[in-house]
């Protein structure tokens, strides 16, 4: 993604941009200048556009002031006059946030070239690259994730299956859903567990990886379905009635030898049962925590595990 962009250094980092103030030296056709009584009224209503440090411009229509008597008229006047700033300026994008109750301000945007880069549903955001050649912002979501936990009793060998409720075939699957914004790997398939099953337990590792794309329960993006391996603490069995068929303890060599099933299903049994006879140490993929570069932040890192000579080898 390495192109002809202005180099990082000689951008500053987030700050106002005086688009409102007069340009001195450039008088378009119309002999109006730019930074025109559209754009300052603009900011007058509140507008600060900002200044990332990758040389493109946010707007957030979110500070005007009474965003109901700006009319469409003098919001496209503004936006006009201010590409044409940002274009002379060498900006190389803008990025539009519009609060959904000033959704108006879409179809206005649009016509000066913006498209959708993503919705939250409260605002929507439009990009319009000002660069060189093809739009080298980066895109929203590209995958959903979905986690699943495969609880074994180890002192039974029995795993927890459920069928589902709203599948055309009933396949033994281990349950599991989607992830919520901001949820540990770990945490979604626990809680997916309980809320569906009302069996408790607690994360041990990660088990497999599986990425579909054109995922049409995915609403056409791609899926990404992790399954975890658990360690359940409570054993009675209280299965939810809208999302399961039904929910079982079944032996984890019956679930591996079974066509009742699905691929995924099928080859995770196998995997967790030569674990389970061989040692989990052999299928485990284990989780480190570490203190990110975000101030205050932590992230979570998944591998096999490493023997303490491998882990600990720093230089002194
Ligand atoms: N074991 C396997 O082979 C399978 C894996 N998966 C994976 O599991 C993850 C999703 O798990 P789920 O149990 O489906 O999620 P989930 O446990 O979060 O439940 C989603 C709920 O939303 C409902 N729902 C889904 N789409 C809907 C729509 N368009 N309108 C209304 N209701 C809707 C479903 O009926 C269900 O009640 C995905 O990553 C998927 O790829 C799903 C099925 C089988
Ligand atoms: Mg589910």
């Amino acid at each position: 993604m390495l192109g002809a962009r202005a180099p990082r250094w000689a951008l500053p980092a987030r700050r106002a941009l005086n688009w409102a103030r007069p340009q001195p030296a450039r008088v378009p056709p119309g002999g109006r200048r730019l930074g025109s009584s559209a754009g300052r009224s603009l900011a007058a209503a509140g507008l600060q556009p900002q200044l990332d440090k990758f040389g493109a411009v946010t707007v957030h229509l979110a500070q005007l002031h009474a965003p109901d008597s700006l009319d469409q008229v003098t919001f496209q006047r503004w936006l006009q006059e201010s590409i044409k700033q940002w274009r002379a300026e060498g900006r190389i994008a803008v990025w539009l946030h519009i609060p959904i109750l000033q959704s108006k301000f879409i179809a206005t945007a649009a016509l000066q070239g913006f498209t959708f880069h993503h919705a939250e549903s409260d605002s929507s955001t439009l990009t319009l690259w000002l660069g060189e050649g093809h739009s080298r912002l980066p895109g929203y979501a590209t995958h959903q994730l979905g986690v699943a936990g495969a609880a074994l009793d180890v002192d039974t060998g029995k795993v927890l299956v459920v069928q589902d409720k709203n599948k055309t075939t009933n396949a033994w699957k281990f349950p599991g859903g989607l992830s919520d914004p901001g949820e540990d790997i770990g945490n979604t398939a626990v809680r997916e567990v309980f809320e569906e099953t009302g069996i408790k337990s607690e994360f041990k590792s990660l088990l497999s990886v599986r990425q579909q794309h054109r995922h049409p329960g995915a609403f056409g993006i791609s899926d990404m379905y992790i399954i975890c391996r658990l360690q359940p603490s409570s054993f009675n069995i209280s299965f939810c009635q809208q999302e399961c068929l039904r929910c079982e303890w079944m032996d984890l060599e019956e679930l591996a030898k079974t066509k009742d099933t699905t691929p995924i299903t099928s080859s995770v049994a196998k995997l967790l049962l030569y674990g389970y006879r061989e040692g989990f140490d052999k299928i485990d993929i284990t989780m480190r925590e570490f203190p990110a570069v975000y101030t205050g932040l932590f992230y979570k890192l998944y591998h096999r595990e490493l023997p303490d000579t491998f882990k600990n080898m720093t230089e002194l």
